[in-house]
Formats: structure tokens, C-alpha cells, sequence
């Protein structure tokens, strides 16, 4: 501190010794000097106050900067106090001058300070509070008029615990000692009169002597929204872990590498599996099928980061090892701060609803014979290759059908028949690769898919492996039966774009290896389709003409050469459809053949022509023959049998006066079955005769082992020119001649002229048959024919 003394005019008159190190001598110092070196900001202010308290003779006391030589700035407190002499004349000012740096910064950073608190507290969103010992408000933060509605001033003064819930008081926290901060959950009324949870934290403040209680500095938050967000967890945990309970699904998540990190304990349940041996196993390592689909759509969207629903996972059974379970999963990938934290998701075990569903699957889509695919599941197959194929590939379908299946089936039983398709259906699988299709459409037609990588050549290639592998005879119930088939190939995209037009295709294409004997194959070709439309067509309303009448049999007589007598009538069946119009039937009876139909429709003709001959004889009492003819076909089972010994017993007819006509290369087919049923036939007395001799290559002395009474000579031998180097005619007397000699007569057919039948004149044929006597004619022409008189004598 400086002490000074200064005159009436302010000139420096005396300093004591701490002064000396800042002023060199008191008497060179002047009021002014001293001005100088007050601090330019604090200048005006501070010289104003001195001189004026000079002025007025009063005492003074100032606090101002001055500016130091080394160019510091100090603090300095300057009081100065007036001489005056008895009179109160002032002689001079004594004062001090201390240095009060020190405490004036301690000053400033208080207040700073205590800005600082103030702002905090008065925009702190905290509820800030401060109560004395006896818990009354002293001071509380605006906030709390925010948060409970209170103004400052209504809170001041008035008793804490008013406020505070009764069942909360008690949480309050700190007790007589405690200079523990507490914290607390309280409930706090608001002005309004309802409770706001709020989250406090307290302190105590102590009297650094005594230890005494002066009061509680509170910050508190408002919590109940995160309480209620809280409980509404709790609740929503709850919930989940009911409904994991009760559920039949589980829940679960991995970790970011995709690893089982949690399963809820419904897995135990359902899959009788502990969760711990399923922690840190991936999806992978369940799988008990990499090709399903649902496991790699699940593997495509984990490796994507996405969400997959309701796949259908096939995965090993841990507790019953190589069964195999089906669970439905659900997953979505989760994510914190952004990062991805792995994939959480529900399980269900559906191995009963997949089994289920497979086995209706199986029942609908497969044949349940030879559990190949049905038409069903082949069409579904064939539309999905058309829809996923590659640009460049190229398919074969092959429509199947068996040459002989009928006839094993009506000879050996349906067992057998069956037997029969479940080893065409193992051979044609073997023929093809695992994904091609070998389908059963139904009866004996089957249908293979293949994808040709070579077109056509392929399709040949596989064509001829098909023929081969289905012609080795099959061995069934002891008997050895031989199925070898026809084969029709239509080809995508040359052929059809769709399946039904493919399909159709290669069927048309199939009717061409029938008609080109069986046992071929035969590509579809654009031509086939006019042909099997209309053969379509005829097909259906064939099936259709027995039950609407529109068969009618026509009869041709046949005439005693030498006595010009009607002999006999053969049976020709005439077919009128009400569209397509008269049907010959060199187009309708091959139709009747390939369908089955052939044997109701013989069965029909019999019935009618012997009731129809049987009522000509007994109302003219003149018998004569009725031929009626067969198919090749009906040589080969029994069912024949059992139509003409039905239809002689209906009309009465004597077994003799029946003929059955069968044409040469029908007997030649297959002569031991032939030999067996014609041997039958003739047991019952019927006449046999074999039709259009002279068109196959059977030799007369083949024909010997077959019982037969009759001859019909092709037409062909008449109609041919007879002028020929080797004259048909010529032929025709010798065959005559050596039929006579096996014991056969002999009936010459397409007798149309007057030099056919000067001709025939001049050999030993014993009938004739042909327009120039009649053509065959409805029932009542011929009626009419038999009422006349010129029956007696049908010949000039
Ligand atoms: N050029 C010429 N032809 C003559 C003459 N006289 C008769 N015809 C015809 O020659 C065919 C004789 O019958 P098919 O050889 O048994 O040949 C028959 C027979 O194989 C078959 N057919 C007819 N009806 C039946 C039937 O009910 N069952 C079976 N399985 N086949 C039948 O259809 C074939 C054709 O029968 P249709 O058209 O009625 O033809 C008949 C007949 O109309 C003639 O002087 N000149």
C-alpha cells in the first residue's frame, strides 16, 4: 500500500518508503503525473471524481486501472481524505493507494459465475430447486412452471411435502446425515391438481462446521412419459412371451454373421430341440435339402440383406436323426445405429401340413398306378420349360401308345394289364435323363419330355432308344408278353409354342406310326393335322352313332353261279352322320378299330343281321347265309365268342346259316390265336370264309390249319386287265381250282359285268357276289328283292 500526502495544489509532498520502488522522488510528483497514468478507459471518470471531491473538499474512494511502465494494467483502490487547517482552509489530501488486482478479478469471476448459474438455471429444461432445513422453497427454477404449473413465487415459501405424493414421501431421500446424493422417482403434483413423475436428484447441503442441515438443492426431470414407456415394455415383453408360449411358432435372432445368437423357449416344445445345442449354428447347418427352394430364396435374401417370409425349410431332425423336418420361417434383418446386428424372425414346424399337402399333392398329380406324373402335372411341367426355357432350346414331346395293350388286358385280365404298365413305365424312365418327364396320360398312353440339344437328331436318337428299350417282351404273371409301341413326336418351337398344341402334335403325329404298322416312331409333320382333325371328328361322333341310330346294315346277295339262286346276303354296315354325312366305312371301320369301339359295334351288326335273316327266313321259308365281317383285332380274344352265341340265341338263327368273314392278313397276324378261336367257332357250326383272298401273301396251303368253308376272291382279280402277260384271270381259275381241292368253295366278289361273269362261267367258282346282281341295299330293297318272284332266278 502507498501512502501519500499531497499540498493544496496537488503537488506530491510526501510518500512513504513502499512507494520509493514506483516513484523516484515525491516532489517532482504532481497531481497530473498521476493522471497519466490512469488507464485511458477509466480516465475521465476517475480525474472527474477526484477533482470534484477536491472541489467540494470531501472525501473520496475509487477502484480504476492504471497502466504500468512494463505495459501491465493494474487494479488500484485510490482513497483520499482533506486537510483542512481551524479555519477549513484545505492545506492538502492524504490518501492511499493499494493494489486491488487480485480481489477485483476474484470479484469478476464471481459474477461471471453466478451469470453462468443463473442462465442454467433459468433455462435449464431440469427442474432446479432449493429448500431450507425445514424443506421450505427457497428458490425453484422457472422451469417449473413448465412442468408443474407453478409460478416461483407460488412455490416459495411454501412447504415441499405439500406437493410431493404421501406414499412418495418416504422415497425422500436423504436422511439426517446423508451427504449422499439421492435419486429418487417421486410423484409431484401438478397445478392442476394430477401427478407428474419426476426423477429427482438431491443433495444436502451441510454447514461446513456444524454439519448442520441448511437445505436440499433438488434437480429433477419429468419421467413419466419414460415411465409409461417403461411399463408399456414390460407389458409388450409380457405379451410376446405369452404369445411365444402359447404359439405354435418360436421366435429367434442371429448375430451379424448370421449365427443363432436367441431362440424363445417354444422351440423346445415344438421340436423337442434345447436351444443351447442350436446357439451359434447357422441356417446351413439344419438343412437337410440345399436344392429347396425356400432354403435358397432364404440364403438369396440373407446374402441381400432382406426379408423373407413363409419359406417352407426342410431341416434334419436333431433328435430323431435322418428325419426330416419342415419348418415355415419368416425373417427380417435388424439393425442398430445404422449397423447391421444380424436377422430376427418366427419358426413353425409344418412337417404334418407338408406331408399333408404332398401327399394331396401326389394324389392330384400322379398316376397312382405307376406313379408317374399324371396329364395333370405334365402339362404344368410342359408350360413351365415353355416359360422359363432358354432363347436357343429346343424340346421333343413323345406321345406314346401301345400297340397291344387291349388285347393283353381283355386276354390276361386287368392285373396283368397293369403289371404290363408299371414295366413300360419303369422302362421309359430309364430311357431318359432326370429331367425329362415320363408322364401317364391314362390307359396305355404315356408321355416323355426331353430337351433336345440337338433337334431333331436328338429327338431320333431317343426316338429309336424308346422303341428299343419297349420292344424286349415282359415277363407277366408267367406269360410273355410283348408291348412294343408307337411313338409320335412333335417338336417345340418348330412344331407349337404351346403345350396343348405340342401335345396335340406329337398325338397326330402318333396316328402316323399306327397307320405305318406300329412300332415306329414318326415325327409330326404340318400335313398330319387336316387329317387328324377330321379324324378327330369322326373319332367322337363314332362314339356317339351307336346310341343315335345312325347305323344301318346294308345287305349284298350272293348268287349260286350254276342255279342263279340267292345263296346268302353279307352284312356291310352303312354309317349316316347327321354332318359329316355317309361314312364309308374303309374309313369309319379302322376308327372303330384304334378306339375299341370296333367289338360293341360287331356285336350290334350280329344282333341285327341274324334277327334281321332269321325273320327273312321264316316269313319267306327260303334259308340262305348272312356273312358278317371281322376285324383282325377280334381274332385276338374271346369276346367274339360270346357275341355270336348271344346273337344266335336272341334271334334264333341257325349257327349254319351265320358266316363269319376274315380277311387274310387278320388270320396271318396272328395265326395260333386265329387257329384257336376259329376252331371254337366252328364247335358252335357256324361257316367261316376268308375275305379278299388274293391281297395278302398267305399261300392256300397255309390257310389249311385254319377251319374254314369258304373263299372270297378279291375283286381285284375281276377288275384287274386281263390281257396282262400273266393274266389275273388266269390266276384266279387256278386259286379256284386249288380251293376246290382244300375242300373250300369258292365265292368270287366285284362281279360287275357281263364279261366277268362269262368269265367265271367258264371255271368252277360256286358264288358270285358284286353290282351285276346288286349293290348292297338298305333291309327293305332287299325285302322287296326276296317278295319278288325274280329271287328264284337272280341271273339271266
Ligand atoms: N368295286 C366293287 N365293289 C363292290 C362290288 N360289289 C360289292 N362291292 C363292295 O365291296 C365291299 C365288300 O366288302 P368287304 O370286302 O368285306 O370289305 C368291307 C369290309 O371289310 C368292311 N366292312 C363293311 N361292313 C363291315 C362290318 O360290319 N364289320 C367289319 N369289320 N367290316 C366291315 O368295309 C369294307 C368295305 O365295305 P363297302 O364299302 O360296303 O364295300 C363292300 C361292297 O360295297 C362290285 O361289283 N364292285
Amino acid at each position: 500500500m502507498i501512502v501519500w500526502e499531497a499540498d493544496a495544489d496537488g503537488c506530491c509532498t510526501y510518500l512513504n518508503p513502499d512507494a520509493a520502488q514506483a516513484f523516484s522522488s515525491p516532489r517532482e510528483l504532481h497531481i497530473n503525473d498521476w493522471f497519466s497514468h490512469i488507464h485511458p478507459e477509466d480516465a475521465p471518470a476517475a480525474i472527474q471524481s477526484i477533482l470534484e471531491a477536491r472541489r467540494t473538499r470531501r472525501q473520496y474512494r475509487l477502484e480504476y486501472r492504471i497502466s504500468c511502465r512494463n505495459g501491465s494494467t493494474r487494479w488500484i483502490s485510490d482513497t483520499g481524505a482533506p486537510r483542512l487547517d481551524a479555519q477549513g482552509k484545505l492545506l492538502g489530501y492524504l490518501g492511499t493507494l493499494l493494489d486491488v488486482t487480485e480481489n477485483h478479478e476474484v470479484r469478476a469471476r464471481l459474477m461471471r459465475s453466478e451469470i453462468e448459474h443463473r442462465l442454467l438455471t433459468e433455462n435449464a429444461r431440469d427442474l432446479i430447486s432449493y429448500s431450507d432445513a425445514s424443506n421450505i422453497y427457497v428458490y425453484a427454477s422457472p422451469s417449473h412452471k413448465d412442468t408443474l404449473g407453478y409460478e416461483l413465487h407460488e412455490l416459495v415459501g411454501t412447504h415441499l411435502y405439500d406437493y410431493i405424493h404421501p406414499d412418495d414421501v418416504a422415497a425422500e431421500p436423504p436422511g439426517p446425515r446423508s451427504k449422499r446424493r439421492g435419486l429418487v422417482n417421486i410423484r409431484f403434483r401438478h397445478k392442476k391438481g394430477h401427478w407428474v413423475w419426476l426423477g429427482a436428484s438431491t443433495r444436502t447441503v451441510r454447514d461446513p462446521q456444524s454439519g448442520a442441515k441448511m437445505g436440499i438443492v433438488a434437480i429433477a426431470r419429468d419421467i413419466t412419459t419414460q415411465l409409461e414407456a417403461g411399463k408399456e415394455l414390460a407389458r409388450r415383453e409380457e405379451r410376446f412371451r405369452s404369445l411365444t408360449t402359447l404359439s405354435s411358432d418360436w421366435y429367434w435372432e442371429t448375430d451379424a454373421r448370421i449365427r443363432f445368437s436367441f431362440f424363445s423357449e417354444g422351440i423346445y416344445q415344438r421340436l423337442g430341440q434345447r436351444t443351447t445345442e442350436l446357439l451359434g449354428s447357422s441356417f446351413e447347418e439344419h438343412i437337410a435339402d440345399p436344392k429347396a427352394a425356400g432354403f435358397i430364396v432364404c440364403a438369396e435374401s440373407v446374402a441381400a440383406r432382406k426379408p423373407f417370409h413363409d419359406l417352407i425349410y426342410p431341416v434334419w431332425s436333431l433328435t430323431k436323426p435322418g428325419d426330416i423336418r419342415f419348418l415355415r420361417i419368416s425373417g427380417e434383418p435388424f439393425s442398430e445405429d445404422g449397423v447391421f446386428c444380424g436377422y430376427r424372425g418366427v419358426s413353425r414346424d409344418v412337417t404334418h401340413e407338408v406331408r399333408t399337402a404332398n401327399a394331396l399333392e401326389q394324389l392330384a398329380t400322379r398316376d397312382t398306378l405307376t406313379k408317374l406324373p399324371n396329364r395333370e402335372l405334365l402339362q404344368r411341367r410342359l408350360r413351365q420349360w415353355l416359360e422359363e426355357r432358354r432363347p436357343d432350346a429346343q424340346l421333343a414331346v413323345f406321345f406314346i401308345d401301345l400297340d397291344n395293350f387291349k388285347e393283353v388286358n381283355d386276354s390276361l385280365g386287368h392285373a396283368a394289364g397293369d403289371a404290363l404298365l408299371k414295366n413300360i413305365a419303369a422302362r421309359l424312365r430309364r430311357c431318359i435323363r432326370p429331367s425329362d418327364t415320363v408322364a401317364r396320360l391314362g390307359g396305355d398312353e404315356f408321355v416323355v419330355l426331353a430337351e433336345c440339344r440337338y433337334g431333331d437328331t436328338s429327338a431320333m436318337r431317343l426316338g429309336e432308344k424308346l422303341c428299343r428299350a419297349l420292344d424286349p417282351p415282359a415277363m407277366i404273371e408267367g406269360h410273355e408278353v410283348r408291348a412294343c409301341a408307337s411313338i409320335g413326336i412333335s417338336m417345340f418351337p418348330q412344331d407349337g409354342e404351346t403345350s396343348d398344341v405340342l401335345l396335340q402334335n406329337a398325338d397326330t403325329a402318333l396316328y402316323r406310326a399306327k397307320a405305318a404298322g406300329g412300332n415306329c416312331f414318326r415325327f409330326y409333320t404340318p400335313d398330319m393335322s387336316a387329317e387328324s382333325r377330321t379324324r378327330m371328328m369322326r373319332h367322337a361322333a363314332l362314339r356317339h352313332a351307336l346310341d343315335r341310330n345312325e347305323f344301318v346294315v346294308y345287305y349284298q346277295p350272293r348268287v349260286d353261279l350254276k342255279t342263279s339262286r340267292l345263296t346268302g346276303v353279307e352284312a356291310l354296315l352303312r354309317w349316316t352322320h347327321p354332318q359329316l354325312g355317309e361314312v364309308s366305312p374303309v374309313d369309319f371301320i379302322p376308327l372303330a378299330e384304334e378306339s375299341g369301339l370296333i367289338d360293341s359295334i360287331t356285336d350290334w351288326v350280329l344282333r341285327r343281321a341274324t334277327q334281321q335273316v332269321q325273320e327273312w327266313t321264316l316269313r319267306h321259308g327260303r334259308p340262305f347265309t348272312v356273312s358278317v365281317n371281322l376285324s383282325a383285332r377280334q381274332l385276338r380274344n374271346e369276346k367274339i365268342l360270346a357275341s355270336v352265341r348271344q346273337a344266335l340265341r336272341a334271334s334264333g338263327l341257325h349257327p349254319g346259316q351265320l358266316e363269319l368273314e376274315l380277311t387274310e392278313s387278320a388270320l396271318m397276324e396272328d395265326a395260333d390265336t386265329a387257329a384257336i378261336l376259329l376252331k371254337e367257332l366252328k364247335r358252335h357250326g357256324l361257316r367261316l370264309s376268308v375275305d379278299d383272298f388274293g391281297t395278302g401273301y398267305s399261300s392256300l396251303a397255309y390257310l389249311r390249319r385254319f377251319p374254314l368253308d369258304c373263299l372270297k376272291l378279291d375283286r381285284s382279280f375281276l377288275l384287274q386287265n386281263h390281257s396282262d402277260e400273266v393274266s389275273p384271270w388266269k390266276l384266279a381259275e387256278a386259286v379256284i381250282n386249288l380251293a376246290h381241292t382244300l375242300g373250300l368253295s369258292v365265292v368270287a366278289e366285284g362281279v360287275e359285268s357281263e364279261e366277268h361273269l362269262a368269265f367265271l362261267r367258264t371255271t368252277s367258282c360256286d358264288e358270285i357276289q358284286g353290282s351285276c346282281i346288286s349293290a348292297p341295299m338298305p333291309p327293305e330293297d332287299m325285302e322287296r328283292l326276296l317278295c319278288s318272284t325274280h329271287s328264284e332266278q337272280l341271273l339271266a
